[in-house]
C-alpha cells in the first residue's frame, strides 16, 4: 500500500475546519487544502493520505443534495447527500412554527423529503394542542409520525426504523424535544459512536456540539442518520426570491395566478397568494414567514 494512495471516504463529523472521514470503517482525520470550509457531513470525499490516520481532502464528489443554514454574513453547510429530513417536535415544551417552517422551506429548496416526528405523546395534556398545530403541516402533505421515546420506546422504533432504512437521514429539533432520546433508541450504541468520533476528532469535551453521521447496520436495512446539535435558529438568507415562493408548498397551487408576473406577494393588487391567505387557504403564519425570508434574502452581505 503506497503512502500516497487515493482513498474514498464519507465525512462523519465536522468541527470547525477539522473533519473526520470514515474510510472502509476506519476513521481518518482530514483537513481541507488552504482555508476552504466547503465540506459537509455526508460528503463523499477523495483523500490523500498523509499519515496512518490523517489525510487531506482532495476532492468532494458531486452531491445529490445539500442542506444549508445561513445568516447575513455567511452560509454554513449542514449536511450533504441526505434524502430525508426529520423535524422532531413534542407535546412539551412547546415547539416554534418558525423553526419547523424554515426547515420545511430549506428541504423544498434542496429537494429533500421532509417528515415530522411528534414525540412525547404520553404527555396527554399537550397532545391535542400539538396535533392541532401540527395539522398545519400535515395539511400541506408532510407526514407526521407520533411516538413516545420514553413511554413506548419499542413503538417508537417500530414506527421510525422503517423510515430510516436505506435512507440518508438527518434529525433536527429544538432543544428539549427528545431528539437525543430518539437517536439513542434508533442507533445502536450511539453513545459509543459519539465517544469514538469525538476522540478521533480530538474535540475534547465538546461532544455534543458537532454534527455527526451514524451508519445504520445492514441488519436494519442500511442507510445513515445525521444528528445535528439542537438548534434554535435556521437562517435562510441564501435563498433567492425566485426560490422562496417555490419552496412554500402551500403557495404552489396559486403561483402564476397573480395579476403581475413579477408579483412578490406582499401588497400587490390582485395577488393570488394574498387572496388565498384572505380566504384561509394559506396560513397567515406561513405568509408572514415568507415575507420575513424575502426580507432576509435581500440582506446578505456575501
Ligand atoms: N414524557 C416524555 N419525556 C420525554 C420523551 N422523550 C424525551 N423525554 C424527556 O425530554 C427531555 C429532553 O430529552 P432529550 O432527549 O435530552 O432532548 P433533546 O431534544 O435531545 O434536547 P437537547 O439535548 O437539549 O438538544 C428529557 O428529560 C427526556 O427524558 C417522551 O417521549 N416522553
Ligand atoms: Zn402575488
Amino acid at each position: 500500500m503506497s503512502k500516497h494512495e487515493e482513498l474514498r471516504g464519507t465525512i462523519v463529523a465536522a468541527h470547525g475546519r477539522h473533519y473526520l472521514a470514515d474510510v472502509d470503517g476506519a476513521f481518518m482525520q482530514c483537513v481541507t487544502r488552504g482555508k476552504k470550509t466547503n465540506v459537509a457531513v455526508g460528503d463523499i470525499v477523495h483523500l490523500k493520505r498523509t499519515s496512518a490516520d490523517q489525510a487531506v481532502i482532495e476532492r468532494i464528489a458531486e452531491r445529490s443534495t445539500l442542506l444549508y443554514r445561513s445568516d447575513q454574513y455567511k452560509s454554513k453547510l449542514l449536511a450533504a447527500n441526505i434524502t430525508r429530513l426529520f423535524i422532531v417536535i413534542a407535546t412539551e415544551p412547546s415547539f416554534t412554527d418558525d423553526l419547523v417552517s424554515r426547515a420545511l422551506v430549506a428541504c423544498e429548496a434542496a429537494g429533500i423529503e421532509a417528515h415530522l416526528i411528534l414525540n412525547k405523546i404520553d404527555v396527554t395534556e399537550g397532545l391535542e394542542r400539538a396535533r392541532r398545530r401540527a395539522a398545519l403541516y400535515t395539511g400541506m402533505g408532510y407526514p407526521l409520525h407520533e411516538v413516545s421515546a420514553t413511554a413506548d420506546p419499542q413503538g417508537a422504533v417500530a414506527t421510525l426504523s422503517p423510515l430510516l432504512a436505506g435512507q440518508s437521514s438527518i434529525l433536527i429539533g429544538q432543544s428539549g424535544m427528545g431528539k437525543s432520546s430518539l437517536v439513542n433508541l434508533l442507533i445502536p450504541d450511539a453513545d459509543i459512536a459519539v465517544r469514538e468520533i469525538s476522540e478521533a476528532l480530538d474535540t475534547g469535551k465538546h461532544t455534543t456540539t458537532f454534527t455527526r453521521l451514524y451508519k445504520l447496520p445492514d441488519s436494519q436495512g442500511g442507510g445513515s442518520v445525521i444528528d445535528s446539535p439542537g438548534f434554535q435558529e435556521f437562517g435562510l438568507y441564501h435563498l433567492s426570491e425566485g426560490m422562496l415562493e417555490r419552496a412554500f408548498v402551500d403557495f404552489k397551487p396559486y403561483l402564476g395566478g397573480c395579476k403581475y408576473y413579477n408579483c412578490r406577494h406582499l401588497a400587490e393588487p390582485q395577488c393570488a397568494i394574498l387572496q388565498a391567505v384572505a380566504d384561509g387557504q394559506i396560513s397567515p403564519l406561513r405568509h408572514e414567514l415568507y415575507a420575513q425570508l424575502l426580507h432576509e434574502s435581500a440582506q446578505t452581505l456575501y
